[in-house]
């Protein structure tokens, strides 16, 4: 029996906003059936339109905000809420950090563990902090346009300033747009798979102030070459590197595998912890500086090292992490899937004069496997992984290595929760406060330090 949802598609309704959803969606029900809306926030009373209707919830957007929250910014350019770039600009930012502290503390309620989560800590400015930058490049009214993509959609919405990221950055893909313009490059059509240019990567050290641009193309050639490098070398002093990064495929994914050095150094170099560091273009490098900082010496504090002591630093991508520890700790193994993230590893220990790290590539779930079966028996192993979480094959090989500490870094409470409850269920307890780290002011995103002990 077809079930009879009671609102219709493009018709209004007058709602009040209980609640927000993981996404940031305010959360409205009319007969119990419940309807998520953009740009809408708890106490609320909107005027909203049905955009979507599915069999057990719908979608909608505010056409009308009749009684505002306490907790609402008004916005001062619509651009922005009609991208995806920055979905919590709209909430005070107190709001933001209770809202990511409350997301924690619901996805360690729904594993039924009796975890405490503190405070977010935030940033004292929560705007223009990205160190990165990836914006794609499409062809608009006959023009080659940079920005961002509606929301739900990959129509782009021209932009200049992000917002969130660090100004210099935005700074740069202009200059890099109308450079491309110049020399009348084509962009990146979806549909057809046709076009050359595809996204622009920027990259800047928040102390070094040394930029990296990568130009991601559909094609190895690269038409007016010589002149686009000659072109950006004069008008962006700061860039130390310009990467030709090659992604043939009709994918949403951003960059190929191949990287083509076209000027400059293979790495730029930042500072972080006192320690230099050369990323290359397909390494991870946080996003947030000054949140990384915090983050990361909090790890450290949190994984309380003596001097005898041994750590496995899995998904340790270029070493930051396995670095700050090998300054208090005996010997730190890092391990990372991206070959060139392991190469600057190596390089960073050897600028940093480190001699008590290993690096290796591989996979994680792999590598700890093969660690356990040597007899490797750390003291400590941090976990840092991508949003996915933990493969049940690595916490089984951290649990037979009986660490007496897992300090676990995540971006993702709900991979997070469920890995935790793994640990706890093989003699692992969390017995203080899961810290969460404002990384991504404005946006949804949460990052958090838990401390598993057994
Ligand atoms: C959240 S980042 C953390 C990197 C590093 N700890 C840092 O903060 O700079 C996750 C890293 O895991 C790597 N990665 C993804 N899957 C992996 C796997 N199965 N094994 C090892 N590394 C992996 C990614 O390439 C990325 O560098």
């Amino acid at each position: 029996m077809k079930i009879q949802a009671p609102v219709n598609k493009n018709q209004e309704y007058d709602v009040k906003i209980s609640d927000l959803t993981y996404q940031g969606m305010g959360v409205a029900k009319i007969d119990d059936f419940p309807i998520f809306i953009e740009n809408a926030l708890p106490t609320e009373d909107v005027t909203m339109k049905v955009t979507k209707v599915k069999k057990n919830f719908a979608f909608g957007r505010v056409v009308k905000i009749n009684q505002k929250s306490a907790d609402r910014v008004d916005l001062v350019d619509k651009a922005y809420t009609q991208t995806g770039i920055a979905p919590l600009q709209h909430l005070k930012y107190d709001a933001q950090l209770a809202f990511k502290q409350h997301q924690i503390q619901v996805d360690f309620d729904k594993m039924k563990l009796d975890v405490q989560v503190d405070p977010t800590i935030g940033m004292d400015r929560p705007y223009k902090y990205r160190n990165k930058a990836q914006i794609p490049v499409r062809l608009i009214n006959g023009q080659l346009e940079t920005g961002f993509y509606r929301k739900h959609s990959h129509d782009l919405v021209p932009i200049e300033d992000f917002y969130i990221q660090d100004p210099k950055i935005d700074e740069a893909v202009v200059v890099v747009r109308d450079i491309l313009r110049k020399y009348k490059l084509q962009p990146y059509n979806e549909t057809t798979n046709k076009g050359t240019i595809r996204n622009i990567m920027v990259r800047r050290g928040h102390y070094s102030h040394q930029m990296m641009i990568v130009l991601i193309t559909r094609t190895e050639k690269l038409p007016s070459k010589a002149e686009i490098i000659s072109e950006i070398t004069k008008a962006l002093p700061e860039v130390k590197s310009i990467v030709q990064n090659v992604n043939p495929k009709k994918t949403n994914g951003l960059m190929g595998k191949e990287n083509k050095l076209l000027a400059g150094n293979r790495t730029i170099e930042d500072t972080l912890m006192g320690l230099k560091f050369e990323i290359s273009a397909s390494s991870f490098y946080q996003v947030n500086p000054v949140q990384t900082e915090k983050l990361y010496d909090l790890a450290t504090k949190k994984a309380d090292l003596s001097a005898d002591d041994i750590v496995i630093d899995a998904y340790c991508g270029i070493g930051t992490i396995s670095l700050s520890m090998a300054r208090v700790a005996k010997k730190v193994y890092g391990v990372e899937i991206v070959p060139e993230a392991i190469e600057d590893a190596k390089k960073n220990a050897k600028i940093n004069n480190i001699t008590n790290v290993k690096f290796k590539v591989g996979k994680a779930e792999e590598q700890l496997a093969k660690w356990q079966e040597d007899g490797l028996k750390p003291d400590v192993v941090v976990v840092d992984p991508p949003r996915k979480g933990l493969e049940n094959t690595l916490i089984d090989s951290v649990v037979k290595m009986q660490p007496k500490r897992v300090v676990y870094v995540s971006c993702n409470p709900a991979t997070l929760a469920r890995d935790v409850k793994l640990f706890t269920e093989q003699g692992y307890h969390v017995n203080q406060p899961v810290q969460p780290v404002d990384q991504f002011p404005q946006t949804v995103h949460v990052e958090s330090i838990t401390v598993l002990e057994k």
